[in-house]
């Protein structure tokens, strides 16, 4: 029998990531920090943050983390600014295995991304990550979604991507761990500014040259860092970047919308691209790059309430012309 894949987290993407890889035949254990949650789902086999979908028998939900030591690999699926304090409260017991980071996001405090996080604490482990286009609701549907996963271990690599690989969940390796996470981490960023573009009423031709310059920037901050730009052309960037910046059921373009509309939103929903762009911001003034990067520089504004999106929109529309 083979060893059960182990998934931290059992908020939206978790839980879809659980389903689809019991519907392709492995067995699951899937953690949830918070004991009630867990003994619900368990009982219930339903998901609060995936309404309608069920768990498998073949996924075993608990609140004890310790369950998840027999598992060679473990799926890390919390949101990308908690990443850092699970790691600290829990780094230890998963040290020396296969860690797949799933979150979308760079860390607010260091401006790291998630492989880099899981280095830190878990010295021997081999860190990876999963991303790409994928709406959770998809996944845990079955409809078939294709992923990047990336690791600079080749042979470890090429094991996960077996063990996750099926009728649902098609991966694709990459070693450019950089290009992979912060494809990523900048489409949720870009994603708010077309929600905010859509929201305020300034039509499709817009939100295409936004998407379109978006991406621009997308490449030159990852290239900046580290990245191959033809990892941003993957799934992992201008994939991901085309799903979510269309799609209303992403919850940062859905956040952008409000922001757009003038609406409330709600600060319970987890929109990664939010804090993000105060990161991209941080690590951009540091670097020199502010100029480079316009829009992520106005969605770190107006999400931090500091300009309105009228402003935005004229700060933008009147920077000089250029070449494009
Ligand atoms: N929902 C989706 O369609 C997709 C989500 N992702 C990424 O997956 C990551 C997680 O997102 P979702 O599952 O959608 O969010 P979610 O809001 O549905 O669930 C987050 C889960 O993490 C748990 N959590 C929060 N802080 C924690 C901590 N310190 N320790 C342990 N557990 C903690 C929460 O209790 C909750 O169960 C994000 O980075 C997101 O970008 C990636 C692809 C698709
Ligand atoms: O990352 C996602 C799709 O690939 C999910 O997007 P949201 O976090 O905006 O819902």
């Amino acid at each position: 029998m083979t060893a059960p894949i182990g998934i931290a987290g059992a908020g939206a993407f978790g839980a879809a990531l659980a389903i689809a890889l019991a519907k392709q035949g492995q067995t699951v254990r899937l953690w949830a920090r918070d004991r009630a949650a867990a003994d619900m789902m368990a009982k219930t086999r339903h998901v609060q943050r995936l309404p309608g979908a069920t768990l498998p028998d073949t996924v075993s939900v608990t609140a004890e983390l310790a369950h998840l030591s027999v598992c060679p690999a473990v799926l890390l699926a919390v949101p990308m600014q908690e990443l850092s304090r699970f790691l600290a409260t829990h780094g230890k017991m998963l040290d020396g295995r296969s860690l797949v980071a799933c979150c979308k996001g760079m860390d607010l405090t260091t401006q790291k991304g998630p492989t880099a996080l899981i280095a830190d604490v878990c010295p021997s482990a081999t860190a990876m990550i999963l991303t790409g286009p994928s709406f959770a609701t998809d996944i845990a549907k079955g409809l078939a979604t294709a992923l990047t996963l990336a690791s600079t271990k080749e042979v470890a690599s090429q094991q996960m991507q077996a063990v996750l690989s099926g009728p649902i969940l098609r991966i694709y390796r990459n070693s450019d761990v950089i290009g992979a996470e912060l494809g990523g981490a900048l489409k949720n960023v870009i994603a708010i500014a077309a929600g905010i573009v859509m929201g305020a009423g300034l039509g499709e031709s817009a939100r295409a040259a936004l998407m379109t310059r978006g991406f621009a920037e997308m490449v030159r901050f990852s290239v900046s860092l580290g990245a191959r730009p033809e990892t941003l052309m993957g799934l992992s960037g201008l994939g991901d970047l085309v799903l979510t910046c269309t799609s209303s059921q992403s919850r940062n373009y859905a956040h952008g919308l409000a922001l757009g509309r003038g609406d409330r939103t709600d600060p319970s929903i987890t929109v990664e691209g939010v804090a993000t762009s105060q990161a991209v911001l941080r690590r951009t003034m540091a670097l020199g790059l502010l100029e480079d990067l316009p829009v992520t520089s106005m969605v770190a504004q107006v999400t931090a309430g500091s300009i309105t999106v009228p402003m935005a929109i004229q700060a933008l529309m009147s920077r000089p012309l250029k070449e494009e």
